[in-house]
């Protein structure tokens, strides 16, 4: 077991620990003397004895959490050192290799073995080593040829990185071993690159319902692995953050416990939802505590926690015609998609996710178009999140929300002082920023005809030119767009070039309308129990349910969000939503003229809830074209009771109601219906 330092005690840096050459000599000086102590000799031969089966798997399911966000950066990792005689490696926190990367056959038979899943490389067992001295000191190091104590390592060159969890712990450490002869400087910064990769995909994986800010001083830095990340509860108290998060704020994680989101960034957590609008806005300029100004992008808990949690996700009814959701697999551990969260079950839907998926990984540009609120951003990043892309960045861009005169910069970068008010050292742009990843072009309807043929120009030719630049750079990125305009309606009038439509149309897919959808309750279920912590499931009333199905949405997916947002707070997370926990703008929509579909029973409920809701203002000013609910309510009940001759009984079993409903607005009905 590794002696495991208070994580104070590291100090505040940026990126993970690393020993300084000085150090570093001191380090392993030490850990030369921890060899001894532990009784091993030097030209012992290592104990490579197969590993028991069952240890190895229980190593596995214990550190399942790592491995999973640790293989596809470990992939990435070996990409970049294939054909240097190396391998990678990932250990447990007590040194075991947990997996493997890489081809060994530039070592001896021993050292082959050395590498496999399940060999132990703590320092207790192989003496100074990188993986050991790493996890034993928390620090960042690379252990080479003779620096090794068993003479058996000294074939060997090992860089290694320290993986801590979220908490600040170590959970495991990431390695490169190779043949001492091809040591390379550069490989230590690759791995703990790598390592810090790993940290920031488990940070937003652990917290998926808490409120996360990424930062940094320089909004190109956001979205890479230098940003700042920082977690808060929904009621602004600091959960956890990042190195660099630490590092910009100017606190170690202790002294951050102390504090609150507002004494950090000078703004209450409640005015977030305001400020960050849409599920990828533009980054917002922050002030911290400190005075430093930086650039924030925040994800809050509403809109992640739909596709936060795979395990709470019943598996969609499956079509009798579609094909088994596939599953992800990451080694041992197999994973749902993210499209297949999004598949709940609307033939529609299913089709989409369906065309999305044979054309995944094929360089095809996908356009998806929808009425606002269907879910199009979302839709991309689970395109993004599904392909061999996802451990890239995904970034936005919304043409609508941004000024012309900044869309063209925004998008292709400028170089230092391209024009008045560019940054001192320019900006990469966000094409240039996806490099690698997805570019989503959101509302590409509204990308202004003066920037289509450069738009177009990057695409077929795949090179970036920053304003005021005259270097091109090449770019690699999987383009996804979406609008809720009719593009070929604009191509007509002249308004949107036909050849960048389709360059861009590769597949397109059509989001329905959430009317239009089948799985409206499903899906109305879900979102209340991503509304709720800790199991929680707020019920909702037949007679709601039944409105809810019937409105025609218009905002589709948003607007019920902030409508079942809001009723789960009066209803209390283990209540039962009724008709008087919906908000009075709804119901007044309802009542003002939306109600032509709604059967009796609805109606009366609706005028039942403002009764008790607020009673004083029941029909008070009837609205201009005289259809107050209450009024169309009562007419209703009037001329049923005619029809069945003033019986109340025959009457009430037609309407839906109870006969008590028909009596409590005796004094309201005209007086000659009752008999
Ligand atoms: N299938 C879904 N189930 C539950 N919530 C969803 C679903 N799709 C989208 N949402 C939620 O609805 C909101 C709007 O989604 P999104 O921004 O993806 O829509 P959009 O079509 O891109 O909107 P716009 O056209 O206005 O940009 C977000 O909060 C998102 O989390």
């Amino acid at each position: 077991m590794t002696a495991s330092k208070p994580r104070e005690a590291r100090g505040l840096r940026a990126s993970p620990p690393v020993a300084s050459a000085m150090d570093s000599t001191n380090l392993i000086h030490q850990s030369h003397r921890r060899s001894l102590d532990y009784g091993i000799t030097a030209h012992a031969e290592p104990d490579f004895s197969s590993p028991s089966r069952g240890l190895l798997n229980d190593a596995l399911d214990e550190n399942r959490f790592l491995f999973q966000h640790a293989a596809p950066v470990m992939e990435t990792l070996y990409d970049q050192i294939v054909n240097t005689h190396s391998m990678v490696l990932l250990t447990s926190a007590r040194g075991m290799v947990l997996h493997s990367l890489g081809d060994t056959d530039f070592l001896e038979k021993a050292s082959r073995v050395a590498l496999t899943p399940g060999m132990d490389w703590s320092e207790e067992n192989k003496g100074t080593n990188a993986i050991g001295t790493a996890l034993t000191e928390e620090e960042a190091l690379t252990v080479h040829g003779n620096q090794h104590f068993m003479n058996a390592n000294k074939v060997l060159t090992c860089s290694c990185a320290p993986i801590f969890d979220p908490y600040g712990q170590v959970i495991g450490a990431l390695d490169v071993t190779g043949d001492h002869r091809s040591f390379h400087q550069h490989t230590l910064a690759l791995v703990r690159m790598s390592a810090q990769m790993i940290e920031n995909h488990m940070f937003a994986d652990i917290f998926p319902k808490a409120i996360r800010i990424h930062f940094h001083t320089r909004s190109e830095f956001l979205g890479t692995l230098v940003e700042g990340i920082a977690v808060f509860s929904p009621e602004g108290r600091f959960i956890s953050a990042n190195r660099s998060a630490q590092f910009q704020i100017g606190l170690p994680f202790a002294a951050l416990k102390a504090h609150t989101f507002s004494s950090l960034f000078g703004i209450p957590v409640s005015a977030l939802s305001e400020l960050f609008t849409g599920t990828t806005p533009n980054p917002k300029q922050l002030c911290l505590h400190n005075g430093v100004s930086v650039w924030a992008r925040v994800k809050l808990k509403a809109q992640n926690a739909w596709m936060a949690h795979p395990q709470d996700v019943q598996p969609p009814p499956t079509p009798a015609n579609a094909q088994p959701a596939p599953l992800k697999q990451t080694g041992k551990r197999m994973q749902l998609s993210s499209l297949q969260y999004l598949d709940t079950g609307d033939p529609q839907v299913s089709s989409v996710i369906h065309k999305l998926r044979r054309v995944s990984g094929r360089d095809i540009p996908v356009m998806i178009l929808g009425e606002t609120g269907t879910g199009k951003d979302l839709l991309a990043q689970a395109i993004h999140g599904d392909s061999s892309r996802s451990g890239q960045p995904f970034v936005s861009v919304n043409c609508a929300s941004i000024p012309d005169n900044l869309i063209e910069s925004e998008l292709f970068g400028y170089e230092e002082g391209a024009f008045t008010g560019a940054r001192k050292k320019g900006s990469i742009g966000k094409i240039l920023q996806a490099n690698g990843g997805t570019l989503f072009l959101d509302e590409i309807g509204d990308m202004p005809k003066h920037l289509q043929a450069r738009l177009l120009r990057v695409l077929q030719e795949r090179k970036v030119n920053p304003l005021g630049s005259t270097k091109e750079m090449e770019v690699d990125v999987a383009v996804i767009s979406a609008t809720h305009k009719n593009v070929k309606d604009m191509i007509a009038r002249g308004d949107f070039r036909e050849d960048l439509y389709y360059r861009l149309n590769g597949l397109v897919v059509r989001l329905p309308a959430l009317r239009e959808r089948t799985d409206f309750q499903l899906v109305v279920q879900k979102i209340l129990k991503s509304l709720c912590e800790n199991g929680q499931r707020v019920a909702i009333s037949l007679t709601v349910m039944d409105l809810l199905r019937r409105y025609h949405w218009p905002g589709n997916f948003r607007q019920l969000h902030n409508l079942l947002r809001t009723a789960v707070v009066m209803a209390g997370c283990e209540g039962e939503i009724l008709m008087e926990h919906l908000p009075d703008d709804f119901l007044e929509e309802i009542e003002h003229g939306y109600n032509a579909h709604l059967p009796p029973n609805v109606l009366e409920a609706i005028a039942h809830s403002h009764a008790t809701a607020t009673p004083t203002a029941v029909p008070s000013t009837p609205d201009p074209d005289g259809h107050r609910l209450q009024d169309v309510a009562l007419s209703a009940m009037a001329n049923m009771l005619r029809l069945h001759k003033g019986n109340v009984s025959a009457a009430a079993k037609a309407l839906g109601v109870s006969r008590n409903t028909i009596y409590r607005k005796r004094d309201q009905l005209p007086p000659d219906v009752l008999g």
